[in-house]
């Protein structure tokens, strides 16, 4: 039986991953972080009732579990996996908002404690393809821009995705400044940039999690979309992270690396 903390386990995305797990044969949520809590039973959150619940990660005991998955927010992430990783926890990390230096220190870290764990902006197959295409695409199409839309509670801005589309794009094409002589009117107006690569941040009531990458050509255009109309959509990457993580020897980063 492979035991499982969640931590983050009353938002959104922890309640998603609690169902997740409870249905999965061979797994069984043992633990549970969470920052604030109306109820310390753990069957309020759809916790087996023997699942231990804490609201300082300083308190978990090590062999509590075998793998840390984390849905909590940008300002805890690095913590948490520090923690994770110190304490002989695999982390499967859904969370976003850790910086290029966050990610290597875990890196190295993961490499020198032998643990394996995944770090995945988006574990949608259709976000995980559209990056894909979108690398391939700016091969040929240089001049590029993101457009990342989501819900009005979300944190940070821009999304993890779309910072990791802008990666991935950089990856394959030479340093490029498309309109580099605009003048701005309005602070802002021209979006975050990321190596040359635009990015704009909508939140807006309604949405869930939309991305779309436009490529402008001479007399030609591709934009490359995709949407999650719902957060159960994210599940099936958590499965296949929380079913491969016992054979990786190191933190990964990317659903697209482990497919
Ligand atoms: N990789 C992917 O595919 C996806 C990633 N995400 C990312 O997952 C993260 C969570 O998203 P979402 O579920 O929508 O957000 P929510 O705000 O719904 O949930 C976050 C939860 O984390 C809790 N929390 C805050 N601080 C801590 C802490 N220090 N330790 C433990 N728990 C804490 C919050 O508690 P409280 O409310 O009491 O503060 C809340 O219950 C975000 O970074 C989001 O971008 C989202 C969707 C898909
Ligand atoms: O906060 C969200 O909702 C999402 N966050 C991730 C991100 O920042 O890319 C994944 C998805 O976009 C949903």
């Amino acid at each position: 039986m492979t035991k499982v903390l969640i931590a983050g386990f009353a938002g959104s995305m922890g309640q998603q991953a609690v169902n997740l797990v409870n249905s999965l044969p061979g797994f069984e949520i043992t633990a549970g972080l969470a920052h604030t809590l109306k109820s310390q039973n753990p069957e309020d959150y759809q916790l087996p009732a023997a699942a231990k619940i804490f609201t300082n990660r300083a308190d978990i005991p090590a062999g509590i579990a075998d793998v840390w998955v984390d849905f909590t927010v940008p300002s805890a992430v690095y913590g948490n996996v520090k923690f994770a990783l110190e304490h002989g926890f695999r982390p499967v990390v859904g969370t976003t908002g850790l910086t290029d230096e966050q990610e290597g220190e875990l890196l190295a870290l993961s490499k020198k404690k032998h643990l394996g764990g995944l770090i995945a902006p988006n574990f949608g197959m259709s976000a995980v393809l559209l990056m894909k295409f979108a690398k391939e695409a700016a091969k040929y199409f240089p001049d590029v821009e993101i457009i990342e839309m989501h819900h009005e509670d979300k944190k940070d801005a821009p999304s993890g995705t779309a910072l990791s589309t802008a990666k991935m794009i950089a990856e394959v094409r030479e340093p490029h400044q498309t309109a580099p002589d605009t003048t701005e009117s309005l602070a802002g107006a021209r979006g975050g940039d990321y190596q040359g690569i635009k990015i704009h941040a909508v939140r807006l009531p309604g949405y869930i999690a939309h991305e779309q990458v436009l490529f402008g050509g001479k007399g030609e255009a591709l934009t490359i979309r995709q949407d999650s109309f719902d957060r159960g959509s994210f599940m099936s990457g958590v499965k296949v992270a929380l079913e491969r993580v016992g054979e990786l020897d190191q933190l990964v980063v990317g659903l697209e690396n482990i497919l």
